[in-house]
């Protein structure tokens, strides 16, 4: 199903992607057609089934790949605000290299970028305090729960100051608690960065509370089948607990079911 024009003005367009495909050189038709534009410093969620293309739509968006049809845009970003790379990407998995430390890893970005060790250190330390993780800085991964290698790579995400945060389920791992935490933690990330977000999740709950606005994905080829504005200004225990927030929840999954009808039977 094809939406209305997004509400998002032209020049407050953060991502665009115009008629975007991709199929793989497998032959696997994994996204699109799919039409979308993402406001500049909004938090949208990307919600649909496994396999459906998200983190293809991820890949293309941070231009790791190609897309078979169709256009990605990246509006340029604010130099004032945001002076380092235009694109940050949090992957599922913390991916940290083992053998060396927290603040190693969370200065890599920088340090393949050139920037000298004497320019780079203040820049990770503010990284690192950015997510909680100031006294870990000469810790190993190893060393850190789920939710602090997270937080790690979070920081190794935002120390480059991106003005786009993408997010590959990067919480999924994570116990309920944590998870929680990390909501709350990223919304105010989100807030005092003033960062275009967009975050895959399977999680109708986790996208509700974090958005601005959920876009329902279809089976794969993804497209998008609907777009859900959650309308609420504080995000908190209390939202959490709220009617407003399992009716929002109940609008997601009821627009998402269609896209599970006969995956099962596959
Ligand atoms: N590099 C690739 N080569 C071939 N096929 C791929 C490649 N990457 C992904 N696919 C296929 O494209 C489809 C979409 O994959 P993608 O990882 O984008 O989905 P997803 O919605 O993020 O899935 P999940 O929620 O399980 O992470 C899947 O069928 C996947 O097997």
């Amino acid at each position: 199903m094809s939406l209305p024009p997004s509400p998002v003005r032209a020049a407050d367009i953060a991502v665009r992607l115009r008629a975007v495909t991709k199929v793989y050189e497998s032959g696997v038709a994994a996204l699109g057609p799919i039409d979308v534009a993402i406001g500049r410093g909004e938090f949208v969620s990307l919600l649909g089934p496994s396999g459906c293309g998200k983190s293809t739509a991820l890949r293309l968006i941070a231009g790791l790949a190609g897309p078979s049809a169709g256009t990605v845009e990246i509006a340029a970003a604010s130099s004032e605000t945001h002076p380092g790379h235009r694109i940050g990407f949090v992957f599922q998995e913390p991916t940290l290299m083992p053998w060396t430390s927290v603040r190693d890893n969370v200065g890599l970005p920088l340090k393949l970028a050139h920037v000298t060790a004497a320019e780079a250190r203040p820049r990770v330390d503010a990284a690192l305090a950015q997510v909680g993780l100031a006294d870990f800085a000469d810790a190993f991964p190893r060393e850190l729960s789920g939710g602090m290698k997270m937080r790690a790579s979070l920081a190794r995400a935002l120390v480059t100051q991106p003005d786009i945060l993408l997010m590959d389920e990067p919480f999924a791992a994570l116990d309920e608690i944590t998870r929680f935490r990390l909501n709350d933690d990223l919304l105010d990330l989100w807030r005092r960065l003033n960062m275009t977000v967009l975050f895959v999740t399977h999680s109708v709950f986790e996208s509700v509370y974090l958005s601005q606005r959920v876009l329902v994905m279809t089976a794969r080829p993804g497209r998008l089948s609907a777009e859900i504005a959650i309308e609420a200004d504080v995000r908190d225990d209390v939202f959490r607990a709220s009617p407003d927030y399992a009716a929002y929840c109940r609008r997601v999954s009821d627009a998402l079911a269609p896209a599970y009808t006969g995956v099962l039977a596959l």
